[in-house]
């Protein structure tokens, strides 16, 4: 068999034609089967398959479209052509309604058929490869869990249920580090447009100028740089969603243009007259409070409407009780353990950085420690030194023998004995070993200091950017760039169960 050659099935009654087409058919490089029946048909499908079938649609005991209906229950996976005399053509209309992809009229030439095979061959190629295409995204698309079982998240996961069906847009509003992004993937995942595009943008991790082609897209020539035309996230989102992170940070100037493509859809690549429309849907987040910025004249106020349609608010990690613990066990890798003490200490630290700051800290600590045990030596100093300042002394069994040590710390209670002010980790970044035992590559040494300059900062990545003298929209990038790295190594475990 070559490449334009097609496995083919055909059924009909009328022996003469039958004959001829299946002789022409061979003669141009095609492998036709030529049955005269539907059951005849149905039973080579259960062992063979076919690329495209021709049923002609009035045989004896089982028509062409009883055969038809037969073949798609029985989910036989090509493409079906209808053979049609001229007075059945409205029931070859409705074979088509059932599924079938083409159909002829008898008497049709030879060419005409093999032409019409050849496209419903083509026709079937593309199906598979779109199948296959949707199977690959949805693989590569980093599935990022949601652990919670707090009564503040029970409420967060009731309402996602309550909005994921509908096509209005959510405002995800949250702190940093509170899973904005998370739950905006996970109402996509539960809502009728999981198999369609979920394409995200971040407004404050962009220059001001690229925001807008990023989004809309522009025409070649529409402004220096712009060497080819490109279409914006929208039509690349066009059926599915649009996850727009940091909205706050939009420029008020562009702030029109996406009211006009939330109100009715239109809109204009950078540079184009021609007006496009779209149906997207839109899930926003941000961290700011949009009702104060409407206030303070930088957000427009009937945008905020637009957006506000169904709001989620997401609660502090410290408001999630019992989550800490689940986090831990998430995302610390098997088989690290924490000490009592260090879970004493996650647990009573305010997270001011959230679940980011969180998964900041394990990982730095997988990185500092050494074996697979994680100690109170092994978190930040600030963490433990602000754990201890907050808490009451109140456990009978503590001794505190070392500054910066603590020992005995069998239960949850922990001693506050304020360490030395100077006390700083017992390890420094220079020393550091890999989890796996190996000494600590260049990458993991920096991804540790600017977990710790922004666990330190509390997580908020404008005063952490601003202490490593980097731009802030840089800092994303290497957030981003650690988060990739953490995906494929999940990725990897999973892929060792
Ligand atoms: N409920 C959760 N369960 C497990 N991991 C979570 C959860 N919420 C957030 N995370 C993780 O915490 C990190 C931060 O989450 P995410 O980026 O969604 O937060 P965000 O609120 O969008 O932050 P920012 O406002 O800074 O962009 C990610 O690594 C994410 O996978």
């Amino acid at each position: 068999m070559n490449d334009t050659s097609i496995e083919l099935l055909l059924v009909e009654d009328e022996d003469d034609f039958r004959e001829t087409c299946a002789r022409w058919m061979e003669r141009k490089g095609h492998r036709v089967t030529a049955v005269s029946n539907g059951a005849e048909a149905l039973g080579l499908c259960e062992s063979r398959s076919f690329q495209v079938a021709v049923f002609d649609m009035n045989m004896p005991g089982m028509s062409g479209i009883e055969l038809l209906q037969r073949v798609q229950q029985a989910g036989f996976d090509m493409e079906v052509i209808i053979l049609t005399g001229q007075g059945t053509i409205e029931s070859a209309v409705s074979a088509m309604k059932m599924g079938a992809c083409d159909y002829l009229t008898k008497p049709c030439s030879l060419g005409d058929l093999e032409h019409h095979c050849m496209l419903a061959r083509t026709r079937g190629e593309l199906r598979r490869e779109n199948v296959q295409l949707k199977a690959v995204i949805s693989r590569s698309r980093p599935k990022l869990p949601l652990v919670g079982e707090s009564g503040s998240m029970r409420a967060v996961a009731r309402m996602i249920e309550k909005v994921a069906p509908t096509d209005r847009p959510v405002l995800v509003q949250g702190a940093s580090g509170t899973g904005k992004e998370v739950v905006a993937r996970e109402i996509q995942q539960r809502s009728p447009l999981r198999d369609k595009p979920f394409v995200t943008i971040n407004c404050a991790a962009l220059p001001e100028q690229l925001v807008e082609s990023e989004l809309f897209g522009h025409q070649k020539g529409s402004f220096t740089g712009a060497t080819a035309e490109k279409p914006g996230l929208f039509e690349i989102a066009d059926g599915g969603t649009l996850f727009i992170d940091e909205i706050g940070e939009l420029p008020l100037t562009l702030q029109p243009k996406l009211l006009r493509v939330l109100e009715d859809g239109s809109m204009r690549r950078i540079g184009s007259a021609k007006e496009r429309m779209v149906h997207v849907r839109i899930i926003a987040a941000t961290n700011r409070d949009l009702a104060a910025e409407v206030e303070k004249g930088n957000f427009r106020e009937d945008l905020f409407y637009r957006i506000n349609v169904l709001p989620l608010q997401l609660p502090l990690l410290s408001e999630r009780e019992g989550d800490i613990d689940r986090l831990i066990e998430h995302y610390l890798p098997k088989p690290w353990i924490v000490e009592p003490d260090v879970r004493a200490v996650l647990n009573q630290y305010p997270w001011p950085g959230n679940i980011r700051q969180l998964i900041n800290v394990i990982q730095r600590a997988t990185i500092l420690a050494e074996g697979t045990r994680i100690t109170i030596n092994d978190l930040p100093p600030e963490i433990v030194n602000s754990v201890r300042n907050d808490l009451t002394l109140r456990s009978t069994r503590t001794v505190v023998d070392q500054p910066g040590e603590l020992k005995g710390l069998g239960t949850n209670t922990f001693q506050a004995n304020p360490l030395p002010a100077n006390t700083t980790s017992t390890r420094t970044t220079a020393s550091t070993a890999s989890p796996d035992g190996g000494a600590a590559t260049l990458d993991d040494i920096a991804k540790a200091h600017v977990l710790d300059v922004l666990a330190s900062e509390n997580g908020n990545k404008a005063r952490a950017a601003r202490r490593l003298g980097i731009h802030r929209r840089k800092l994303y990038r290497l957030l981003e760039r650690f988060q990739e790295s953490d995906v494929v190594e999940d990725s990897r475990d999973e892929s060792n169960v």
